[in-house]
């Protein structure tokens, strides 16, 4: 049974600094000691890649996926970027993709919708506030508080949930805001369609029937996917904090749209590397369900997000994810003498809960279904 947070926890939510109040003063030069991370998870620059002769373009491989949405498209065409969407789950874990189907315009007026939401005081977002005593643990809400999941507070603020914009917009607004909920929610519904489409063509690239993962998100089926719109304010001092502090995605699959400002970064063979914004893309990564029902044959890469001085930074997230009743185990197709079985199989859900457990550092979560790492107590 899930445990209700209370006592400490909830006390220590209730008494955080919000990110809001601090920015109002505008001469903080200091930031409250909870938003200074630890040295060894600071940004330190001999940990990052730097492009020059020796790595002259390391960059997520950015893929032109039109041709996988045109019905008609030529089938040469179809093979060669699935097979370039294959490759880089498996050896980058993340990709951007461009012509994507997903108009511009939307995203314009999403981002247009959100900075008028985030601009307002706490006290009207915190009407829709996250709740962290819910029994659920699914993270819905307004929260300006961030507490959990990393080691130290992240210098962001984000506006969450599963499907249904009005209603939580009608936390604020009890007439509804349809300038916000309308398009916000055009564009979830838009990522989760290119989502199931992009999750068919990594079902085949394994050798699995296409619809493996992407019935567990079809319209009559149940399933724990959320969306986020995340907001990272400038920071007077971006050397000290992070916007998101080094995790893998504990979900399957996870649809993001960067704006401008930069600041992503994912790491590659230990060192980190920068997701260039690029215009019009989405950025695709897999996640750690992913990488346990693929055998491992599918990476859940590490990845942060810096802030900086000059400009706030906005992302919109589509985590998917299944029911916490569906069984994350890999299909015996995908086990044999050269590719051992290296995850307990898990039920989704207790992976939920043993997420909401932890400290999220890097890709520590997954160690919970390793099989060359003890099981977690009480498996
Ligand atoms: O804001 C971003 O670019 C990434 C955020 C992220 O990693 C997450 O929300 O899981
Ligand atoms: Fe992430």
């Amino acid at each position: 049974m899930a445990i209700v947070e209370q006592g400490p926890a909830l006390r220590d939510y209730e008494n955080i600094v919000i990110l809001q109040s601090l920015l109002r003063n505008s001469t903080i030069v200091d930031l409250p000691e909870r938003y200074v991370w630890t040295q060894a998870l600071r940004r330190n620059l001999a940990q990052e890649y730097v492009l020059n002769e020796e790595v002259p373009d390391l960059t997520l491989p950015i893929i032109d996926v039109s041709c996988l949405l045109d019905g008609a498209g030529d089938s040469a065409a179809k093979k060669k970027v699935s097979a370039a969407i294959g490759a880089a789950c498996a050896d980058w874990g993340f990709f951007q993709i461009i012509n994507h189907g997903i108009p511009d315009e939307l995203f314009k007026e999403v981002d247009v919708q959100a900075r008028k939401f985030f601009a307002l005081p706490v006290e009207v977002k915190e009407k829709a506030k996250y709740d962290p005593r819910r029994k659920d643990k699914i993270v819905c809400g307004y929260n300006g508080r961030l507490t959990r999941l990393s080691y130290n507070t992240p210098w962001m603020e984000y506006l969450a949930d599963r499907g249904n914009v009005e209603q939580l917009t009608k936390m604020i607004w009890p007439e509804g805001n349809p300038a916000l909920s309308k398009p916000l929610e055009e564009m979830w519904r838009n990522l989760h369609t290119l989502g199931q489409d992009l999750l068919e063509v990594l079902a085949a690239q394994l050798g699995l029937e296409p619809r493996f993962f992407s019935r567990m998100f079809d319209d009559n089926v149940f399933h724990r996917s959320t969306w986020r719109y995340n907001h990272y304010p400038a920071c007077p001092r971006p050397d000290l904090t992070l916007g998101t502090g080094p995790h893998s995605d504990p979900n399957l699959f996870t649809l993001l749209k960067q704006d401008a400002v930069g600041g992503l970064q994912v790491k590659k063979d230990d060192k980190w590397v920068d997701v260039t914004p690029v215009p019009g893309a989405l950025i695709i990564n897999v996640g750690d369900a992913l990488e346990a029902w693929s055998n491992g044959r599918y990476k859940s890469v590490e990845h942060r997000v810096l802030v900086n001085e000059k400009s706030d930074r906005f992302s919109a997230v589509y985590l998917m994810a299944p029911d916490a009743a569906q069984i994350v185990e890999a299909p015996p197709q995908l086990i044999d003498d050269e590719h051992p079985s290296l995850y307990r199989p898990f039920l989704y859900g207790d992976y939920m809960t043993h997420m909401m457990s932890i400290r999220l550092a890097g890709k520590n979560c997954l160690d919970y279904a390793r099989r060359d790492k003890a099981p977690p107590q009480g498996q």
